[in-house]
């Protein structure tokens, strides 16, 4: 192939981490076709200081790079997986899953502070958050001891409103601080038990035009098998619940020795108080239907109603929802 292949990519430094990593590994692959990076600001690189859950969440972070696609002005696009809508436009398709990063949240505490985490804090101390997903489960386990405020911004804008002492402590996903290169300033990994993570957290998704063979095969070397199952029951999930990127709702997934997928899911109120659980096992290499199945425990286990409730809130012109960041 004699072509030259165009990335699209957010012009974020995270982003720009992952797809200068995407673009080495397939260089590596590929040492014959050239590569080349177009850096593009989407809708939601622009409007970060307007509550983004009044702008609608579906694709914020993602239109821009897809319309490139369609348009041919680019071949791929890297995202980070969570912030990637479940349902695609038409024309494009999912090429690769890449090796997941460690997917949970981490708690970030501010400089001079000492405490390994957040049960260590000082009663009242004062988290951030911009997930609603974050915001729902750290209220539920910590809503007596700890305050809760909205953080906006790029990681490193969190970070610096961190250490000026506007927060205690911030929590955000442990890929990115890795990425990034700010692992040591991790405190604390918070566990299952406190934090179900974000559907498709940690891991990267490379899409592309359906249609274009090439690429596809291109791609084959960044997929990871394992990743993109527990990924796949994961975003069949979320869709079968329809949950947009602005709802509480985590997931845990796990693949044993003998290829079997296990998949927790919970679906959360935003004070914390109301939570539907669901888990099941399933064979790895059926992901959708595990995914749905999950779906369809939730809503008997209550998810409906709390995610009802959730809408008309976050609809509601009054009320500016503490934290709509999309898809953490
Ligand atoms: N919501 C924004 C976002 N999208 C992807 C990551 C990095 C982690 C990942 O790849 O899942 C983050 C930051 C965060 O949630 O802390």
């Amino acid at each position: 192939m004699s072509r030259t292949v165009i990335i699209g990519s957010r012009d974020s430094q995270l982003a720009l981490v992952q797809t200068h990593w995407v673009r080495n590994e397939l260089q590596r692959a590929h040492p014959d076709i050239q590569f080349e990076i177009v850096e593009m600001k989407t809708q939601g690189d622009k409007i970060l200081d307007v509550a983004l859950a009044k702008i609608g969440d579906k694709g914020l972070f993602t239109k821009e790079l897809e319309s490139a696609m369609l348009e041919k002005r680019t071949d791929l696009a890297v995202h980070s997986l969570k912030d990637l809508p479940t349902t695609l436009p038409p024309g494009l398709i999912l090429g690769a899953i890449t090796e997941r990063e460690d997917p949970s949240d981490a708690v970030i505490v501010r400089r001079g502070l000492e405490a390994a985490g957040l049960a260590d804090l000082p009663e009242g101390a004062v988290v951030g958050t911009s997930s609603l997903r974050r915001l729902a489960q750290l209220k539920h386990h910590y809503g007596e001891h700890l305050r809760f405020e909205d953080i906006r911004g790029n990681l490193n804008t969190r970070l610096r409103k961190l250490d000026e002492g506007r927060y205690d402590a911030i929590v955000l996903a442990v890929a990115g601080m890795r990425r990034l290169g700010w692992a040591e300033r991790i405190s604390e990994v918070l566990s299952p038990d406190i934090s179900l993570h974000a559907v498709g957290q940690g891991a990267l998704g490379i899409e592309c035009r359906e249609a274009d063979g090439e690429i596809l095969d291109l791609l084959t070397v960044l997929n990871h098998p394992p990743t993109a199952w527990r990924c796949r029951a994961e975003r069949a999930m979320l869709r079968a619940l329809e949950g947009g990127c602005q709802v509480p709702i985590g997931v845990y997934t796990e693949l044993d020795d003998s290829g079997r997928l296990t998949l927790q899911g919970i679906v959360a109120s935003l004070d914390g108080q109301n939570v539907a659980r669901a888990c099941r096992t399933g064979p790895g290499d059926a992901p959708e239907a595990l995914g749905q199945a999950v779906a369809e425990d939730l809503k008997a286990a209550g998810a409906q109603a709390i995610l009802e409730e959730i809408f008309v809130l976050v609809r509601s012109p009054e009320v500016v929802a503490p934290g709509a960041a999309p898809a953490s």
